[in-house]
């Protein structure tokens, strides 16, 4: 099966989320269609308050929209219950934060955290998966480091490791470059990319034109709505 013969990773129709507060209302997205098929890699851009964290935090089921459709790997991730949108995350979802310090425990190995992601996910552990993986993600060689051990560029691919072991249908980053100096950001970009090619959605929110530069395609938010799509 190609990644076009597959069902959507993601697919948003009318998602408006409204934020209530001290008696205003902000509408953060007012009408969000969105499609995203596996084995791409999507930049979210556009400026701040736009919407982008909002809609990342729908996508990852943490809130839910107040009208409208959000379907992930072919579930209604809106309707469903805390407890269903929890099992849906361990099974479907990867996040990621911005610093690399915030997506990995300071006390595992490289390769306790693929385990742990494992362990979570409710899958074995699978050593030649994890030598899969770190391979792709250019970490061969890391796999009994702990994360002081490594670089920010490193820390931050050892935490794509983990979001997107498995893999996961859809892996979502939060400005996953934003700490990483220009040289870092290249290796986290091509991991982003080896990931998409093992048939992941990945989508990341930036400000950094490098990311929108490498992804396969550019969503641009303005006001609560995706102006562009390329
Ligand atoms: N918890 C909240 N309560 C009230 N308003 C909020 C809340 N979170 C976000 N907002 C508002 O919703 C709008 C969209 O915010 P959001 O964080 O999604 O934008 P963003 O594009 O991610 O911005 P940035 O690039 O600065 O991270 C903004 O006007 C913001 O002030």
């Amino acid at each position: 099966m190609t990644p076009s013969d597959r069902s959507p990773a993601v697919r948003c129709r009318g998602v408006l989320r409204t934020y209530h507060l001290d008696g205003s209302e902000v509408s953060a997205l007012r009408g969000v269609d969105l499609d995203l098929a596996p084995g791409t890699f999507t930049a979210l851009v556009g400026p701040s308050g736009s919407g982008k964290s909002t809609l990342l935090r729908l996508l990852a089921c943490v809130d839910r929209p107040d009208r409208g459709s959000i379907q992930i790997d072919g579930v209604e991730a809106a309707s469903l219950s805390r407890r269903g949108r929890l099992r849906l995350r361990r099974r479907t979802l990867g996040f990621m934060f911005q610093a690399p310090a915030d997506n990995l425990l300071d006390y595992l190995t490289v390769r306790q955290h693929l385990r742990l992601a494992a362990q979570l996910r409710g899958l074995p552990a699978d050593i030649d998966l994890e030598e899969d993986t770190l391979e792709r993600l250019g970490l061969a060689g890391r796999a009994e480091h702990l994360p002081r051990q490594l670089s920010g560029g490193e820390q931050q691919r050892v935490g794509i490791a983990f979001a997107a072991f498995g893999p996961p249908a859809l892996l979502l980053a939060d400005e996953p470059t934003g700490q990483l100096d220009h040289g870092a950001v290249d290796g986290v970009l091509d991991a982003f990319l080896a990931m998409a090619a093992a048939g992941v959605a990945v989508v990341a929110a930036t400000h950094d034109p490098a990311v929108a530069g490498r992804a396969h395609q550019v969503v641009r938010m303005r006001d609560g709505i995706i102006e562009e799509h390329s």
